[in-house]
């Protein structure tokens, strides 16, 4: 399944020096790809657009590369070396972008100057001549692998390895659901649950017909589960980890009477933007979470705590190389800080809701029972997982975990 050559695949070397730095700073740095892509070289939009597909289809099938290239040299690579850096990145375009094969090794041997060309040469040649995976086929790096297996089983793990190759659908929500319906007949698109339109081929989406009104956001489906959980009945709502804004648009379209709180004014910044496209309401505030107090308690409180996200990774593959053990136990860490102090903001009787984009336990299952076990005055009323592998026919979800604690006392 080989897709059409990317425009500038056969220009100059800058998108591949920059594909190498950022690839760099992913594996060696753990940064996202966002930030690791900041400072480079000034690139061209569409040359800076051919360097983000390299280093993400690089991502997306990073061990079964690395397998190609041990099985093409008697010398082992060491993993961090720009030999076999160099050699993932112009395999990733062979497989996954139908680069031809001169421009590969025009474009790769600059990378090695000064360094083992030759070694990088004869591996490329090697594979090249022979047998390459096709570009369906994809591969999580081996601690996900085992630890999804481990967790969610077998066939979600597969489900994983198929849809980090796929381009994910797009998911639109909408103010409501009249619109949705209207929307989902008028192009084509698929109403999966109330007020969410699901779009399975790709359109540029401000030019989609709603966009300037402000009709609908983009937000896949799995992240709109937690919103949904805030009762109905509820009427100040805090949205506690607000921004870029999702789910208070979600909220203040269902009718709440919203607080968005979030530390971050570049990241509230986007949230007033979308909260002026879509013409909806809410109250908001910079505040770090650990340090703020309302003057007043809320019916409930939706916490959309900051994770190590390894459920987004079909867009973003490269959470899955920064998940350490390490990395998932401190973000758990200060999950629980977050949820115990935003559980002191809440009235009697009212709603705390909890949600990662994680498909980590410690970072959902596990925080939730230890929530419980320090805070007898809380019990649990619903809760959703979501992994690999739901919704796998109609273009997937996100994985997700959320869960509703009332506090009873
Ligand atoms: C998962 S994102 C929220 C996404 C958002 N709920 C949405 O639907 O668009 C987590 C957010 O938590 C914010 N954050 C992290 N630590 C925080 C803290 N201590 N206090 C307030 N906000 C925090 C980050 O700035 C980030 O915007």
């Amino acid at each position: 399944m080989r897709q059409p050559t990317p425009r500038g695949a056969e220009s100059g070397v800058d998108p591949r020096r920059a594909a190498l730095r950022i690839l760099d700073r992913v594996l060696r740095g753990g940064q996202t790809m966002d930030n690791a892509a900041q400072g480079g070289p000034r690139l061209t939009p569409g040359d800076q657009a051919l360097t983000l597909a390299i280093v993400g289809e690089t991502l997306r099938r990073l061990p079964l590369l690395d397998r190609l290239i041990d099985s093409a040299t008697r010398q082992l690579l060491p993993d961090d070396s720009k030999a076999r850096m160099v050699l993932r990145l112009a395999l990733a375009q062979r497989i996954a972008l139908n680069v031809p094969d001169h421009a590969l090794v025009a474009t790769a041997l600059p990378l090695v100057e000064g360094g083992p060309r030759r070694l990088v040469h004869g591996v490329l040649g090697t594979l090249l001549r022979g047998d390459l995976p096709e570009a369906d086929v994809g591969a999580l790096p081996e601690a996900v692998h085992e630890r999804w297996t481990r967790g969610w089983g077998d066939e979600a793990a597969a489900s994983a390895e198929r849809a980090i190759v796929r381009r994910p659908p797009l998911d639109l929500s909408f103010k409501t659901d009249e619109a949705a319906l209207a929307f989902a007949a008028a192009e084509g698109g698929e109403r999966l649950a109330e007020r969410q339109v699901r779009l399975s081929d790709q359109r540029s989406v401000t030019s989609l017909p709603g966009f300037a009104e402000g009709d609908w956001w983009v937000q896949d489906l799995a992240s709109t589960l937690p919103a949904r959980m805030v009762p109905g009945d509820a009427i100040r709502v805090l949205d506690a980890c607000a921004a870029p804004g999702g789910k208070t648009l979600q909220l203040a379209a269902a009718g709440h009477q919203v607080t968005a709180l979030d530390r971050s004014e570049s990241r509230l910044a986007r949230l007033l933007a979308n909260l002026a496209r879509t013409g909806l309401r809410s109250e908001v505030v910079v505040a770090d979470v650990l340090d703020w107090t309302p003057t007043e308690l809320f019916d409930a409180v939706l916490l959309d705590a900051p994770c190590s996200a390894t459920g987004t990774f079909r867009r973003h593959p490269e959470v899955l190389y920064r998940a350490s053990p390490r990395i998932i136990a401190e973000s758990a860490e200060l999950q629980a800080r977050l949820l115990a102090k935003s559980a002191t903001w809440l009235r009697p009787g009212g709603s705390l809701v909890y949600a990662v984009c994680s498909l980590e336990p410690p970072e959902g299952e596990e925080r939730i029972a230890a929530f419980l076990a320090d805070h007898p005055d809380f019990e649990e009323a619903e809760r959703r997982r979501v992994v690999p592998g739901e919704q796998e026919e109609n273009g997937g979800m996100d994985g997700f975990f959320t869960a509703r604690l009332v506090r009873t006392a």
